[in-house]
């Protein structure tokens, strides 16, 4: 059984000013986004913003730990680099801009259970697509399932790639309404999104990139 609290922290004192609770982020870079530092404490939402090509993308993908980088990542004062890669991504979900699919089936993605159905409903989606083909699914309606996905997960930190890119707004409300319980539960957010109004529905952190670097810092 996954136990995070089977991972310790660092010691008395954490490398390089780590936040003891949250998401921490120190020094992380590679050659194509970097080097930030920030924190997101549980319960709390960063909205990324950017031009396209700034490095939102990258810099999500090196806190998966899904891109080599150099810096520190900790959840709760536990470092990334400290713990097996699939317990880190268990609990630091990355829900990609275009989600992957290793089958063409939905139930191999994911149970057919009450939990499941629930999400299902609360993101807009029918349950009967459990059954269907993901290849005859609306970009929209994989775009929420590849959330509800990651939400079995119970995350301790949701990376989000513009979740709602291709969504009607009455469908990104709902999703949004999911982020807020996510939040109210302690998850800490990031989330890339190119809508200023959805920034300012979900913001708590607000941080602009450029070239790759943090140009504005706000909340
Ligand atoms: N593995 C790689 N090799 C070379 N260049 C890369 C690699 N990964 C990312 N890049 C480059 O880094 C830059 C940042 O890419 P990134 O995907 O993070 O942009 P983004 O801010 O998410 O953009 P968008 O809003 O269009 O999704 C881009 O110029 C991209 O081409």
């Amino acid at each position: 059984m996954f136990e995070p609290s089977s991972f310790p922290p660092c010691g008395g004192t954490l490398p390089r000013g780590i936040a003891p609770r949250g998401l921490s982020v120190r020094g992380l870079c590679n050659p194509h986004a970097g080097p930030v530092d920030f924190d997101v404490p549980g319960g709390a939402c960063l909205v990324l913003t950017g031009m396209s090509g700034a490095g939102k993308t990258v810099l999500l993908r090196m806190i998966a730990d899904l891109d080599p980088h150099q810096g520190d990542v900790a959840l709760d004062g536990r470092l990334c680099r400290a713990m097996p890669a699939h317990l880190w991504r268990r609990q630091v979900v990355y829900c990609p801009a275009e989600p992957g699919w290793w089958s063409d089936s939905v139930l191999d993605h994911l149970p057919d259970d009450a939990r499941t159905r629930d999400l299902l409903a609360r993101a807009g989606l029918r349950d009967g697509l459990l059954r269907d083909p993901l290849h005859r699914l609306s970009t929209g309606e994989r775009q929420r399932l590849a959330l509800v996905r990651g939400l079995r997960q119970d995350p301790r930190v949701l990376l989000l790639d513009e979740p709602c890119s291709a969504l009607d707004e009455a469908t990104t409300r709902k999703v949004e309404t999911i982020l807020h319980a996510e939040k109210a539960r302690g998850v800490a957010i990031v989330l890339i999104s190119h809508d200023p109004r959805q920034a300012d529905r979900m913001a708590d952190l607000r941080c602009h990139m450029e070239h790759g670097r943090f140009a504005r810092v706000g909340s």
